[in-house]
């Protein structure tokens, strides 16, 4: 079956950018974006401005597409395919809901411990504006144990 869909989006302000602890389910106490499925019928953007908006309460107005992440884990077929966005602009006030609790988080203590492990490798090009394409193989939900990782012109 193909890649398994899933959207990731980060909400930046200059110093600053929001995180949301997730409260149940995969990924379940870690800090992250705000995302989830693809559903059939809705395209990869409308997609992560359903879950952003959904999870976060933002409407988020300048969706930039900035990394491809793709991981596998031993044992598992299904590959997860991860499509990152940023935005700078939105309307709404962050707000908790029954997937996540948001927090601003200042970039230059992003509590990377309490996070999906791979996200210490990518995260830095995140913040810096490149664009960036990787791969993570995953044992379990905390060990990886092989990726590759590239900055790109274009995704
Ligand atoms: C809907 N969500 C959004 C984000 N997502 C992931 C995954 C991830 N690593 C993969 C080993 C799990 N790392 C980050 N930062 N986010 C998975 C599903």
């Amino acid at each position: 079956v193909a890649n398994k869909l899933l959207t990731l989006v980060f909400v930046r302000e200059p110093t600053r950018i929001l995180l949301g602890l997730k409260k149940r389910g995969f990924g379940m106490g870690r800090w992250n974006g705000f995302g989830g499925k693809v559903e059939t019928g809705e395209t990869i953007i409308q997609a992560a401005l359903r879950e952003l908006q959904e999870e976060s309460g933002l409407k988020a107005k300048n969706l930039q597409e900035v990394g491809l992440l793709k991981f596998e884990f031993v044992g598992d077929p299904q590959l997860l395919e991860v499509h990152v966005f940023t935005s700078s602009e939105y309307e709404g006030k962050p707000t908790e809901s029954s997937e996540m609790k948001p927090q601003w988080y200042d970039i230059d203590s992003i509590p990377f411990d309490k996070m999906w492990p791979d996200d210490k490798w990518w995260f830095p090009l995140l913040l810096k504006g490149s664009k960036f394409s990787g791969y993570f193989l995953f044992e379990g939900h905390d060990d990886v144990l092989n990726y590759t990782l590239e900055e790109v012109d274009s995704l």
